[in-house]
């Protein structure tokens, strides 16, 4: 376990008032972040929390300890969405989708007023890319768009659950995941994979959160703000 993980999402918690309508990411990290607003709960610290969950593993676990939860649709908006990160740039730029939720955690974020990225600092890069890119994908022909990545030298990997299992998301599709070791200009190749028929989103959230809380290994949490 990391005390990292543990020590960044138990402080994001420090963000949380009463009253607020919260979104809950998907993770390790994330779950430190659930566990501890529960706690919160349970303690009577916190009153009246409502959660949107972006994934269904976050919603049992929102579920076990008793935080409300409603469906997106129900809320008008989230006041702060709480969600981990695989990358991220200091300059608020970061790869999603290293446990396949990219989809509802994007959705989420483009209805949430604040939104805090809670990773540990071996995250934080110059430059995106040496995490596997996740793109989702419906199922009907993804072998053709795989090829099509792989002829484009994108060194794509089909997302697996188990040995000869296909990675399933909460919205029923594929993941490919895009080995690129270095992404040069994330825009442009967002731009690129937003437009081709069979994407239905990728995992280069770009320009989303306004804080990154970042621990190091002994779990001391820094935060990153944007200058306003
Ligand atoms: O799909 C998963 C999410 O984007 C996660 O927030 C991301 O993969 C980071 O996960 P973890 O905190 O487990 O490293």
């Amino acid at each position: 376990m990391s005390l990292g993980k543990e020590a960044v999402g138990r402080k994001a918690a420090d963000y949380v008032e009463d009253g607020m309508v919260v979104g809950f990411g998907t993770g390790s990290t994330a779950y430190f972040f659930i566990d501890e607003v529960g706690k919160r709960i349970q303690a009577g610290e916190l009153k009246h929390i409502v959660g949107v969950a972006t994934s269904r593993q976050t919603l049992t676990q929102m579920e076990s300890l008793g935080i409300e939860s409603r469906s997106l649709d129900d809320v008008n908006f989230i006041d702060l969405l709480v969600d981990g990160a695989d990358e991220t740039t200091r300059d608020f730029n970061g790869i999603k989708g290293g446990g396949g939720a990219l989809l509802h955690e994007k959705i989420v974020a483009q209805n949430s007023r604040r939104i805090i990225w809670i990773v540990t600092e071996d995250k934080l890069v110059d430059t995106l890319g040496k995490f596997p890119l996740p793109v989702e994908i419906v199922q009907f022909g993804s072998w053709k768009l795989f090829r099509t990545f792989d002829q484009s030298g994108m060194n794509p990997t089909f997302r697996k659950s188990g040995q000869d299992t296909l990675f399933i998301t909460d919205s029923g599709n594929y993941i490919i995941d895009l080995n690129l070791d270095v992404i040069q200009n994330p825009h442009q190749l967002a731009f690129e994979l937003s437009n081709m028929v069979g994407v239905v989103e990728h995992g280069l959230f770009l320009n989303y959160p306004d804080v990154i809380l970042s621990s190091d290994a002994e779990g001391n949490v820094q935060e990153i703000t944007r200058s306003k």
